[in-house]
């Protein structure tokens, strides 16, 4: 790492440490700003930057808390990247290389399990109450440690998979079929796919297989009503659409007037003309009620704390707490129960965070069932399996693990209305 990698990197961690924004954005910002840096560098700085954050429950043990911005980098050095101190970035003065000695002393293999996943106390508490094994939280908790795959899902409307593979290569990147879903690709390393003139024409979008499953759980078909509960910018509205043929009906809803208007430009690019977004103020909205009984699938892509895609978001490893998922979940109630009410007798209800955590994803859909005995769960793998993708799960909702399935830790659950 060159000075000026050292000293970026060194700024966007001490506005990042502080956890009053996504890292992200941060990241971004300062690139923006930065126009000087060059492309070598930026991968240099986030790939840090990121590393440094998806390991900082490990970084803070080996320093012992209270770290400096500095301290904590020299750590990652030492500690994670395993570097000796002549090996360390020259940025580094005699005076860090001095502590780096002492920060040798103290190797994470030695520390407490959830310092070794490199997952908060209060998750990995979780998980062991509901019977997970350390060694499937070390699985779990190093897998969240790597950066995520770049999938993308390919727009059926407009192009076959086969067809869009052989584009995307000979571009010169290599892509794969995803294992699971039938509209994904995988990427191999990065690349700025953003740029093709296919993504431009909307013939594929950036999403992670596992989110394409979760649209794939809702059976949405031509004609139908469909709904997407908490559309966002839509990932998962696009996924519907096209799985409809761009014909029925399919409301995308949000609060946020905000992420509505980022669907905008994604749902002109892929020629989808059967969707409505509506902007609703709260899940109680007159316009939901209007709307009781009348659909044939609604999705409910909650909001969650998102420890599913720590990969992606390593900051929410700080950023949540069993405070805020307690305050998550009596939103997520309240928004199912609501969403329910747009189901018609025999359609289907999928029930969806980017989680693992039971208290928000089975915690949720058990205490809805007991709830509304109108509602019963359908067997998830079975499903999939009738839509021709084998993948083995534990029970009867779909729970996905990036160290078993190679995406973000998605869940959902698949209720039907009894008839
Ligand atoms: C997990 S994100 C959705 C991501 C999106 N489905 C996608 O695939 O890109 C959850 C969304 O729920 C929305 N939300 C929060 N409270 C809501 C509510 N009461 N009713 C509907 N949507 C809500 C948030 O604004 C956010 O966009």
């Amino acid at each position: 790492m060159n000075a000026v990698q050292f000293s970026a990197t060194l700024d966007i961690l001490s506005v990042a440490l502080g956890f009053t924004a996504p890292v992200d954005g941060i990241v971004s910002r300062h690139f923006r700003d930065h126009p000087e840096l060059g492309a070598n560098d930026r991968n240099v700085i986030a790939e840090t930057v990121f590393g440094v954050l998806r390991h900082l429950p490990q970084l803070e043990w080996i320093t012992e808390g209270n770290a400096s911005t500095r301290e904590i980098l020299l750590a990652w050095f030492v500690g994670v990247k395993r570097l000796n101190l002549r090996e360390l970035p020259a940025a580094f003065h005699d005076k860090d290389k001095e502590r780096a000695g002492q920060l040798k002393a103290r190797p994470v293999k030695d520390a407490p399990l959830h310092v070794r996943a490199a997952l908060p106390e209060w998750v990995v508490q979780m998980l062991l109450d509901t019977g997970r094994s350390e060694a499937f939280i070390l699985e779990l908790g190093y897998s969240l440690l790597s950066s995520a795959p770049l999938d993308v899902r390919v727009n059926t409307l407009k192009m076959k998979r086969d067809s869009v593979q052989r584009e995307i290569e000979r571009h010169g990147m290599a892509c794969q079929p995803t294992p699971y879903s039938p509209w994904g690709l995988r990427l191999e390393g990065k690349p700025a796919v953003n740029r093709l003139t296919l993504f431009k024409e909307g013939v594929f979008e950036v999403q992670d297989e596992g989110s394409q499953l979760l649209a794939l759980l809702t059976g949405a078909k031509r004609g139908q009503m469909v709904a997407d509960f908490c559309a966002g910018a839509g990932g998962k509205t696009l996924a519907l659409g096209a799985m409809m043929n761009s014909t029925g009906r399919l409301y995308a809803f949000d609060v946020s007037e905000k992420r509505l208007n980022n669907l905008k430009p994604r749902l002109a690019r892929s020629g989808l003309s059967n969707v409505q977004a509506q902007l609703i103020a709260s899940e109680n909205d007159q316009k939901i009620k209007r709307l009781a009984g009348k659909f044939d699938a609604v999705l409910v892509d909650a909001p969650c704390s998102g420890m599913g895609t720590t990969r992606r978001n390593p900051d929410l490893k700080v950023r949540q707490s069993p405070q805020s998922v307690a305050e998550l979940n009596a939103k997520q109630s309240s928004i199912l129960a609501s969403a329910a009410r747009l189901v018609k007798s025999g359609g289907r209800l999928v029930y969806a965070t980017c989680s693992f955590l039971p208290a928000e994803n089975e915690t949720i859909v058990r205490a809805f069932l007991a709830e509304h005995p109108d509602f019963e769960l359908l067997n998830a793998q079975q499903l999939l399996a009738d839509a021709r993708v084998q993948i083995a799960l534990e029970g009867d909702m779909l729970q996905l693990w990036p160290q078993l399935h190679q995406t973000d830790a998605f869940f959902a659950a698949v209720l039907q209305k009894k008839l």
